[in-house]
């Protein structure tokens, strides 16, 4: 019997809803049967303080990032705040053929290409209590000038336009509850996918049966 595919999680919000460190804080406490991964994305933006190359992201030049354009190896990639940000396609299609489910930490237009490329992933909009909060979360992360801080908040209204082109959406007020909501997302999906399973199908038919005699 064939193995059954992972699924594709999509994950959006404005810069400094609390994105990475949700899905950081999902993988820490409830990928112990290692069921989950996050795609690290290629880009040519420069490091935060703090970030490490290939763990963070794959930090490449315009020229690398081109390249791997022409060869075909990204899933989907988009300018986002001037620079270019790419999900490496043979690592996601790998972990996913091997049952993975697969986080992808991406903006509006990369889940668009997404949805369009694979209509079975599903995607999650992470919002931030108010755009105040959102402003304060930024600066307290401190790992942004002003400058980039005030280009961020502009942009984020863009982003949270966007909200209703996806399936499920989180308030991140509590961060400990929005870590549950997101792990309840993801219970839920392979419940799901489980039930519509054939195996599921059988048991189930089974127990039924027992119940009518
Ligand atoms: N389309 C696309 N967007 C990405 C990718 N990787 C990151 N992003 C998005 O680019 C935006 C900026 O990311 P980043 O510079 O890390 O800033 P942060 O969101 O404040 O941590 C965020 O909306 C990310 O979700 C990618 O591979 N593809
Ligand atoms: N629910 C929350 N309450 C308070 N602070 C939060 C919450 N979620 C995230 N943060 C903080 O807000 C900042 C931005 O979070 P981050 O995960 O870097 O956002 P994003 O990946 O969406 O840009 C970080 O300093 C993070 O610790």
């Amino acid at each position: 019997m064939s193995k059954e595919k992972g699924t594709l999680f999509i994950v959006s919000a404005p810069s400094g809803a609390g994105k990475s460190s949700l899905i950081a804080a999902l993988m820490q406490r409830f990928n112990l049967d290692d069921s989950l991964r996050l795609s690290v994305s290629h880009t040519t933006r420069e490091p935060r303080p703090g970030e490490t190359n290939h763990v963070s992201y794959h930090f490449v030049s315009n020229e690398e990032f081109e390249a791997l354009i022409a060869r075909n190896a990204f899933y989907e990639y988009a300018k986002v705040f001037d620079h270019y940000y790419g999900t490496s396609k043979e690592i996601v299609e790998e972990w996913i053929n091997d049952g993975k489910d697969v986080f992808l930490d991406i903006d509006w237009q990369g889940a668009r290409l997404i949805r369009e490329q694979s209509p079975y992933a599903k995607s999650i909009f992470i919002l931030p209590p108010s755009l105040e909060e959102l402003q304060n979360r930024l600066k307290k992360r401190g790992q942004d000038s002003d400058e980039v801080i005030k280009k961020r908040m502009e942009k984020a209204k863009r982003e949270i336009s966007h909200y209703n082109e996806y399936d499920y959406l989180i308030v991140n007020d509590v961060f400990d509850e929005s870590v549950l909501a997101l792990r309840s997302i993801v219970l839920a999906h392979r419940f799901e996918l489980k039930r519509q399973s054939n195996k599921h199908k059988q048991l189930l038919d089974a127990m039924l049966e027992g119940y009518s005699k």
